[in-house]
C-alpha cells in the first residue's frame, strides 16, 4: 500500500510541469485524475469483492498487484517521449481535442491501476482483519494507514526533485521510479502470500487464505440487505463525502499553495507533505485509543469540523493574506482531521455491520465513495476553470471556489456525523465504546455485544 499511495500521487506535485510539457489543461488534469476510480464505479469493486471471497487474500492481492503495475507501466509510456508522434497518440489526438493523446492513455493506465489499487485496499483490510482477529485491530488497521500516508509523504518529497534530476524538469523519472516501486510491491505481496499460507497451516486455517468461512461469503443476496440498511448508507455517505474533500484536494493542493503563495512546485509540495505525515503519526494513536477508549462517532465529528475550517482557511483567508505560516497551520490541522476521520471510520464498520457480510460491506462502502473520488477530481477541474476565465497560467489560478466546494463537502460529512451519533446514542451500535472490551481483554467487540475471538 506504501508504494500503491506513492503512484497515486506522483502526478500531483507537478500539475503545472504537465501543463506546459504536455499540454494538460486543468480539466484534462481533472479528468485523469478522475480516471483512477472509473473501471472501480462501473462495477469492477462489487467484482472485486466477489473475486476476494470467492479466491482469498493470496490470490486477490496477487492479481491486485499485477494490476497496479500493468496500469502504470501504461501511464509511463503515454508521458514518456516514445509515445510521442506514433500513430495511437495522431489517433488520440483526433477525437475529444481538448484532452491531449497522452493524457487519454495516461488516463487509461491510471484506470487499470486504479483497480489494482482499491482491490488491494479491501484485501488488505481483509487480511488484516484476518491475521488480528481478537487483537489490536483498530491499531493495525491505523498502522496499515499510517505507512500509506508515509508514501504520500515521501512522493510529495521525492516527486518534484526527481523530476529536476536531469537538469530539463520531466514527469517521466518520477513515474518510472514509482513503476519500479511497485514491482517491488508485487514481490512483497508474493512473499507475504508465502507467510499466509504458513499462517493457515499453523492456525489449521482451511482454503482461500484462511478468513473466508461461509458466513463470510460474498452473496448477491447480501448486497441487497446491505443496500437497504439506513446505517449502510449513512457511513457510506459520510465516507464519500469527507474522502471527496481529501483524495481530490491532496491533486491540487500543491498548485493551489503555488498560486496562492507564489512558490515553485518544490516549496509548495514541502508544505503540503506534512499533510500525510500528521495523520501518518497520529493515525496509530488514535486506533489505540479507539480500541481501548472508543468515542468513534465524536472523532468522526471532530474530524469534519477540523476539515470544514481549513478548506474555509484556504479559500477564504489564505488569498487576502497570504501567509506560509498560515498554509502550513492549516495543511498540520487538516492532517489532524484525516487522523480522526480514518482511525475511526474503518473500525467502526465491524460494529453496524453484520461479521457475514462485513467484507462485502467494505466492498460497497469502497464502491460510493469511489463516485465522489471519480467525480470530485472532474468536477474541481471544472469548477476551477470556469472560475478562472481567460486565465492561461497555471501559476495564478485563483482557488477560492473549488476550496469552497470542499469546504460544503465537510458540512455534509459533519451533519451525516452527527446523525450517526444520535442513532448511535439511540440504539447503543456501540460506536462510543471501546473495541477491545475491559472485562475480556482478548476480545474484540465486532457488534452489539459479540465477541469475535
Ligand atoms: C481510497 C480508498 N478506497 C480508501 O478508502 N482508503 C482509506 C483506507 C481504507 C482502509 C484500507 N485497508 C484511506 O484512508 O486511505
Amino acid at each position: 500500500m506504501l508504494f500503491a499511495y506513492m503512484f497515486v500521487d506522483v502526478m500531483s506535485p507537478l500539475q503545472s510541469l504537465i501543463e506546459t510539457q504536455r499540454g494538460w489543461s486543468p480539466e484534462s488534469f481533472g479528468y485523469y485524475a478522475g480516471a483512477e476510480y472509473i473501471f472501480n464505479v462501473l462495477g469492477f469493486l462489487i467484482l472485486a469483492g466477489i473475486i476476494l471471497d470467492k479466491m482469498g487474500v493470496r490470490f486477490t492481492g496477487t492479481l491486485s498487484a499485477s494490476l497496479m503495475v500493468g496500469g502504470a507501466l501504461i501511464k509511463l509510456y503515454a508521458v514518456s517521449n516514445m509515445f510521442e508522434g506514433t500513430g495511437l497518440e495522431s489517433w488520440l489526438d483526433s477525437w475529444w481535442t481538448s484532452m491531449p493523446g497522452s493524457a487519454k492513455l495516461a488516463a487509461f493506465g491510471f484506470m487499470i491501476f486504479g483497480c489494482g489499487c482499491e482491490m488491494a485496499g479491501i484485501t488488505v483490510s481483509k487480511a488484516i482483519a484476518k491475521w488480528f482477529n481478537g487483537k489490536e485491530m483498530a491499531l493495525a488497521m491505523g498502522l496499515e494507514m499510517a505507512i500509506a500516508r508515509i508514501g504520500v509523504f515521501a512522493i510529495f518529497s521525492i516527486s518534484p526533485r526527481l523530476a529536476d534530476w536531469m537538469g530539463t524538469p520531466t514527469v517521466v523519472i518520477p513515474i518510472a521510479f514509482c513503476s519500479a516501486l511497485l514491482c517491488i510491491g508485487l514481490l512483497c505481496f508474493i512473499a507475504f502470500s508465502f507467510m499466509d499460507r504458513a499462517y493457515d497451516a499453523e492456525t489449521g486455517t482451511s482454503k482461500n487464505s484462511g478468513a473466508e468461512t461461509a458466513e463470510e461469503e460474498f452473496k448477491v443476496s447480501d448486497v441487497a440487505k446491505i443496500f437497504s440498511s439506513q446505517l449502510f448508507w449513512i457511513v457510506a455517505l459520510l465516507c464519500v463525502l469527507y474522502y471527496s474533500a481529501i483524495f481530490p484536494f491532496q491533486r491540487y493542493a500543491a498548485n493551489m499553495l503555488q498560486c496562492n503563495l507564489d512558490l515553485d512546485a518544490t516549496q509548495a509540495a514541502d508544505i503540503f507533505r506534512w499533510f500525510p505525515i500528521g495523520a501518518a503519526i497520529l493515525t496509530p494513536f488514535l486506533g489505540y485509543f479507539l480500541d481501548r477508549k472508543g468515542k468513534g462517532a465524536t472523532m468522526l465529528i471532530f474530524g469534519a469540523v477540523l476539515m470544514i475550517v481549513c478548506h474555509l482557511t484556504f479559500a477564504l483567508v489564505l488569498p487576502s493574506v497570504p501567509s506560509t505560516a498560515i498554509a502550513f497551520s492549516a495543511i498540520v490541522v487538516l492532517g489532524i482531521s484525516f487522523s480522526l476521520v480514518p482511525a475511526a471510520l474503518w473500525p467502526s464498520v465491524p460494529k453496524i455491520m453484520e461479521a457475514r457480510y462485513l467484507g462485502s460491506a467494505y466492498s460497497l462502502i469502497f464502491w460510493v465513495q469511489n463516485v465522489g473520488l471519480c467525480l470530485f477530481p472532474i468536477l474541481i477541474g471544472q469548477v476551477l476553470q470556469a472560475s478562472n476565465p481567460g486565465i492561461t497560467d497555471p501559476l495564478k489560478y485563483n482557488y477560492t471556489v473549488p476550496m469552497l466546494v470542499f469546504a460544503s463537502l465537510g458540512v455534509l460529512a459533519l451533519g451525516f456525523g452527527i446523525w450517526l451519533k444520535i442513532l448511535d446514542a439511540r440504539n447503543h451500535y456501540g460506536l462510543e465504546l471501546p473495541n477491545i472490551n475491559p472485562t475480556k481483554e482478548e476480545g474484540i467487540m465486532t457488534s452489539e455485544g459479540m465477541t469475535m475471538e
